[in-house]
């Protein structure tokens, strides 16, 4: 069983219990990572409830609010961890937004203020994180984010979020290549399809998952705490020597031809 004990790992993405960050929290939990949960606050404090509640159990020894698009919040994140924790071993990034109305239709309607956004919460956020992570990683560190499939193959609808997730799997290389002499190491997993908050607002995710299920060379398709074993290998010593890869944890079907 793979050991995380005295790994401080800052977790971002929980939204509920179908959170692919959830299944993540939970095996880093599991492995004995000390946790700090970020969450995304809205304007009545209802987020900040359902997600605390649903933490409680992994005891987090920090919890704090954390929209990327607010530089300050990400700033006090980061201060209240090199004054709590003196340093941080583990960051994960499980984070991504588009507006709606992208994810369906014809790509060539994405709009300015569309593409920017999608690229400023679901990519650029990674380079503000890992910047700020960067000082307090005094002792080397493993940095894990979420991409998928769209953002190297074309997948119907998925449209300016794969845009997003290749600029995610390139920032996951040129950090790699600037945090590596510090011994932080920056990966990326590539899931499979998975129903979450995220998901489940977009039409045929149902299908999509079913075509997984007859497709992909295990006949299913993965789950959250499949990929939270895999980013608790990516934070460990076991995974010591990679750095800057795209790991799938998708059943094999990125492998299949006539998928
Ligand atoms: N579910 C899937 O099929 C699937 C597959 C591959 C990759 N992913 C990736 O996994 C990650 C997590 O998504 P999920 O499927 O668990 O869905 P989810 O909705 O549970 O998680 C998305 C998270 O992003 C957070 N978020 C959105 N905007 C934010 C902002 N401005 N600041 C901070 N946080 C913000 C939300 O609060 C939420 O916690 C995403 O990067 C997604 O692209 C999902
Ligand atoms: C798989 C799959 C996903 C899951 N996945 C990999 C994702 O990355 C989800 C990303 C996402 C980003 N922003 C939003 C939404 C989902 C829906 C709700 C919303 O308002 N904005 O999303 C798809 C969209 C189209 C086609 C397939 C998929």
């Amino acid at each position: 069983m793979l050991n995380l004990t005295g790994k401080n790992a800052l977790v971002t993405g929980i939204a509920n219990n179908r959170s692919i960050a959830w299944g993540i929290a939970q095996q880093l939990h599991q492995a004995g990572a000390n946790l700090g949960i970020t969450y995304l606050p809205d304007e009545k404090g209802r987020m900040e409830n359902k997600v605390a509640e649903l933490v409680a159990p992994l005891n987090p020894s920090l919890f704090l609010p954390c929209d990327v698009r607010n530089e300050p919040q990400i700033q006090s994140t980061f201060e209240t961890i090199r004054d709590k924790w003196g340093k941080l071993d583990i960051l994960i990034h499980c984070l991504a937004f588009a507006n709606k109305d992208d994810l369906s239709g014809d790509f060539s309607k994405t709009t300015r203020e569309g593409f920017n956004l999608a690229l400023e919460i679901s990519a650029y956020s990674l380079i503000q994180l890992s910047g700020a992570a960067k000082p307090l990683m005094t002792e080397g560190g493993s940095i894990v984010t979420l991409t998928y499939l769209g953002g190297v193959r074309v997948i119907p609808n998925y449209n300016v979020m794969g845009i997003a997730k290749a600029a995610l799997e390139m920032n996951v290389r040129y950090l790699a290549a600037e945090l590596g002499p510090q011994n932080i190491r920056v990966n990326a997993i590539s899931a499979g399809p998975i129903r979450t908050l995220a998901s489940s607002a977009v039409g045929g995710i149902l299908d999509m998952i079913h075509h997984v299920e007859e497709v992909a060379p295990l006949r299913r398709t993965v789950t959250q705490i499949e990929v939270g074993n895999a980013a608790a290998f990516l934070c460990s010593d076991l995974s010591s020597g990679i750095t800057g890869q795209v790991l799938y944890v998708d059943a094999g079907y990125e492998i299949m031809g006539m998928g």
